[in-house]
């Protein structure tokens, strides 16, 4: 089998980078090395490699976006599997799924072949439409998402290791300015002062939050997660509460399992797919949830 690594050389401020020097210097097999220099990129690289039916082994080395990237390029395609080398700075998707932390881990799998097939979210907005591994929502999680990615304070204070006290600025900055809104789900429920809403395909997101306990990525369903109508101090201390899933039991937040959603969202609010931003809704607009089984293999890493 073949083995191509994709490396987001930026993820996770320079580890992907440090990760992927230690991890080809071990390897003692053929690999061909790949640098992404933009958004887009992982997946461009993945499809130019898939041109004939030879396996390949893609390795991700960055961070949830990389990951979802490589996926994006290789679902859908028997030939491809993904293993991923956590190397971003969140790293959502490695907190539920086995990764690969050294080169004997990756040259065991070689002799094993042992994958689990896993499951693609798929969201339609309008003519748009976008795949989460982890998750894509509407609302608060979303603003502070595209907030922090344009924050200047955020990169500044990274280069001191100090990123999550940027992060910790800017939810309570924008948690005083922001106005919640109403969604309906499926056309039947409305439900007012809305948060966010968010579609897990696995438990992760945010950096370690443990929003949808329930969701694993090989069942076949999405679990679809709503905070709502509570008040701003109140939301303060669940959020302290979901990094061990303990969220789910107070009253404001909702959470519901199927295979597919259509979420209307009465307001203007950013969206993100894995993490990163998509476009803001129109008024009204609905948006369509699926889950797509089986869509692509994993690497599984035996020796952990
Ligand atoms: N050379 C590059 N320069 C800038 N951005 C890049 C480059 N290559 C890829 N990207 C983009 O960087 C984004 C962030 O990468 P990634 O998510 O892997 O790292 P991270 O944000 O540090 O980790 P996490 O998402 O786990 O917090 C990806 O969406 C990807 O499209």
């Amino acid at each position: 089998m073949e083995v191509v690594i994709i490396v987001n050389e930026q993820a996770g401020h320079g580890r992907a980078k440090k990760q992927c020097e230690k991890i080809t210097k071990e390897l003692t097999v053929p690999f061909t090395l790949e640098r992404t220099a933009y958004t887009g990129h992982a997946a461009e690289i993945v499809e130019k490699h898939l041109i004939d039916k030879r396996k390949i082994l893609f390795i991700a080395i960055g961070g949830d976006g990389t990951m979802h990237e490589v996926v994006e390029g290789a679902h859908a395609h028997s030939h491809a599997i993904v293993g991923m080398v956590k190397g971003g700075s969140g790293n959502d998707f490695s907190r539920a799924y086995p990764t690969f932390k050294n080169a004997q881990q990756i040259e065991q799998f070689l002799l094993r072949h042992e994958v689990v097939p896993m499951d693609l979210g798929k969201l339609i907005k309008g003519t748009k439409q976008s795949l989460f591994i982890n998750n894509g929502g509407f609302g608060f999680d979303a603003l502070v998402t595209y907030r922090t990615n344009q924050s200047k304070l955020k990169k500044l204070l990274n280069r001191f290791s100090l990123g999550k006290v940027a992060y910790a600025w800017i939810v309570f900055q924008e948690l005083i300015r922001f106005t919640p809104f109403d969604l309906t789900i499926n056309n039947e429920k409305t439900y007012t002062s809305c948060y966010f809403v968010v579609v897990s395909n696995q438990p992760y997101f945010g950096g370690g939050m443990k929003i949808s306990p329930q969701s694993k990525a090989d069942d076949h369903l999405l679990e679809l997660t709503i905070v709502y109508n509570i008040a701003k101090w109140k939301l303060l201390l669940i959020f302290g509460t979901v990094f061990f899933g303990k969220h789910t039991r107070f009253k404001a937040v909702q959470q519901m399992q199927a295979t597919s959603f259509d979420v209307t969202i009465h307001g203007e609010v950013y969206g993100h797919v894995d993490g990163e931003f998509i476009d803001k809704t129109v008024y009204g607009q609905t948006i369509h949830y699926k889950i797509m089984p089986h869509e692509w293999q994993l690497a599984v890493n035996t020796l952990d």
